[in-house]
């Protein structure tokens, strides 16, 4: 079980001039500061798949790197199992496969070097490694292209590498910040596949998305962040239902939604 409990993080504004009108505009920019993150919190069980929602700049990415260790939070926790991720973000990186929008891939190896070099970072054996990469292959349709340097790849194909090397460690929770943005119709299939098997196994999946298909798919639970706030948590079917089926319709319905209501769902 992943409880995430009143996070909260702040940037400060190195030069107000390079704000966004919409971020000049936004309630959370404060004297020099930018609360990005002001409260949210969510949960996921085991073997669970919970899509992070909100519109552009809500303050999901950065949700996803204090989770994943990459950032330390003003406030709030972050429990695997119980165990404290920002206490001991060591241990917690072990436990976490996390796939970031801004890593890149070294271009001079190939993807499996890519993918292999993140295996040995984690101590595994190298036989161990190599079995996996080719199951990871299998199940992510690389083998026509793993052999080959990653400074050509197409996004699709340094996507699935990232991803690969994300989960070579198996961890027991994944988190992916919009895994399938830039992939066409195939790659996104063979993605949400992916995702579909690490459920099967039991690992909980926790991934932001702006393609409501794709919740509606594979997700038990969904979270909506709006202007930095937890305004909806609860399951699928729960957020089906606030619009008779609509996704979009419902998505709509809970930037309207006041952050305690969130506190009030389960
Ligand atoms: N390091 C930083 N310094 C200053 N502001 C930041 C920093 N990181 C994020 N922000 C700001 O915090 C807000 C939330 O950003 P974040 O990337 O978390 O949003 P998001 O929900 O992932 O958006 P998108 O859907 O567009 O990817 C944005 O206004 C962003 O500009």
């Amino acid at each position: 079980m992943i409880n995430i409990s009143g996070l909260a993080k702040r940037f400060a504004v190195e030069n107000p001039k390079k704000l966004s009108e919409q971020e000049k505009k936004d309630p959370r920019l404060k004297g020099r500061f930018f609360n990005s993150v002001k409260d949210v919190s969510f949960t996921c069980g085991q073997g669970e798949v919970l899509g992070l929602l909100g519109p552009n700049g809500a303050g999901k990415t950065t949700t996803l790197r204090i989770l994943s260790t990459a950032l330390t939070p003003d406030k709030g926790s972050v429990l695997i199992n119980g165990e404290d991720v920002l206490a001991n973000p060591l241990i917690a990186r072990k436990k976490i496969g996390f796939l970031s929008s801004s890593t890149g891939l070294y271009g001079r190896l190939t993807g499996r070097e890519n993918i292999a070099y993140f295996g040995q970072l984690h101590g595994i054996d190298k036989q161990i490694i190599a079995d996996r990469i080719d199951e990871m292959a299998d199940l992510l349709d690389m083998h026509s292209f793993l052999d080959r340097r990653a400074e050509n790849f197409s996004s699709g194909m340094k996507q699935k590498t990232s991803i690969a090397r994300a989960v070579i460690h198996e961890p027991s929770l994944v988190v992916l910040d919009e895994p399938t943005t830039g992939l066409d119709i195939m790659a996104t299939g063979t993605v949400m596949d992916f995702i579909h098997r690490l459920k099967a196994k039991g690992t909980p999946v926790i991934f932001s998305t702006h393609h409501l298909d794709e919740v509606q798919l594979l997700c038990d639970r969904v979270t909506v962040i709006n202007q930095g706030e937890t305004v909806f948590n609860d399951t699928l079917a729960n957020f089906s239902a606030l619009s008779d089926g609509q996704m979009h319709k419902s998505f709509m319905k809970t930037l309207s939604m006041e952050t305690g209501v969130a506190q009030k769902c389960g």
